[in-house]
């Protein structure tokens, strides 16, 4: 049986973000993830997961300036020290929020020196994922799709694969999007079983739309199978935009509601 996480950074977004808790609550979930908690008080949002009853499933480090443009900096040569900061900042929050992933976004890195950026990716990525295991986080790595987002370090579920393997960390994982997927590389079934027991968190939306996941090309209850088949147990974080409001738009979530 699936278990889903809202996407608090775009579902119920008719809400002020710190009133979305209640409503992912009210609407039957047990869970929830968010791209980033930093502009309130870590102990106001463990307040509002308490009295839901909700778990956070994943959540972003600081990403960098969002509103210029940055998607994160884990691959971008000469901001080290400032990765190394987000990190602990992150730590900060997913302590308070009992967090057991944290992704942590490379950056986009187009006209860079790609060895140069790789290398300092695997560094970052090493000593983010030794001060995340003193507290049994994990450190996730997601391929991005280039047609939303043209120019990141990460584009192909394999390639998050490889750099897992090269970062050689037990607490590093891909988080598989499988949106993301769907653009750039398809195949999803095969996909699945080939990275069985290498993934730690899934997302969903429709293709091409990023809609509900009833929507377009994709069959998610078949691919719902497949993940519980090759023995996946983490949450599936709803990230998507809602076609006609949060609400109007959870029919499909109807047979996997908290009781
Ligand atoms: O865009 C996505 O799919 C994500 O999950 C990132 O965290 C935000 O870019
Ligand atoms: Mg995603």
């Amino acid at each position: 049986m699936p278990k889903f996480a809202a996407n608090l950074t775009l579902l119920f977004t008719e809400l002020p973000f710190l009133h979305r808790f209640d409503a992912a609550a009210d609407a039957g979930f047990s869970a929830v993830e968010f791209l980033f908690p930093y502009d309130y008080p870590p102990e106001e949002i463990a307040q509002r997961l308490e009295r839901n009853r909700l778990e956070v499933a994943l959540f972003n480090m600081p990403p960098g300036d969002w509103a210029a443009g940055e998607r994160g900096m884990a691959a971008l040569p000469g901001r080290e020290a400032e990765f190394a900061r987000n990190v602990d900042k992150a730590l900060i929050y997913a302590q308070a929020l009992k967090v057991p992933n944290l992704h942590a976004m490379a950056g986009l890195t187009q006209g860079l020196h790609a060895p140069t950026c790789r290398q300092v990716f695997v560094r970052n990525m090493r000593a983010a994922a030794d001060k995340c295991a003193e507290h049994g986080i994990r450190v996730l790595i997601e391929a991005l799709n280039t047609r939303d987002v043209p120019g990141y370090f990460v584009a192909h579920q394999l390639q998050s694969a490889e750099l897992c393997e090269e970062i050689n960390r037990p607490n590093v994982y891909v988080q598989l999007d499988l949106y993301h997927a769907q653009i750039m590389d398809g195949d999803l079934t095969r996909l699945i079983e080939k990275l069985q027991g290498r993934f730690a968190h899934v997302q969903i939306a429709s293709v091409p739309e990023r809609h509900e996941p009833d929507l377009g090309e994709l069959n998610y209850p078949h691919l719902y199978d497949v993940l519980d088949r090759v023995g996946y147990d983490g949450h599936i974080g709803c990230e998507y935009n809602p076609k006609a409001g949060t609400k109007a738009g959870l029919g499909w979530f109807e047979p996997y509601k908290r009781g």
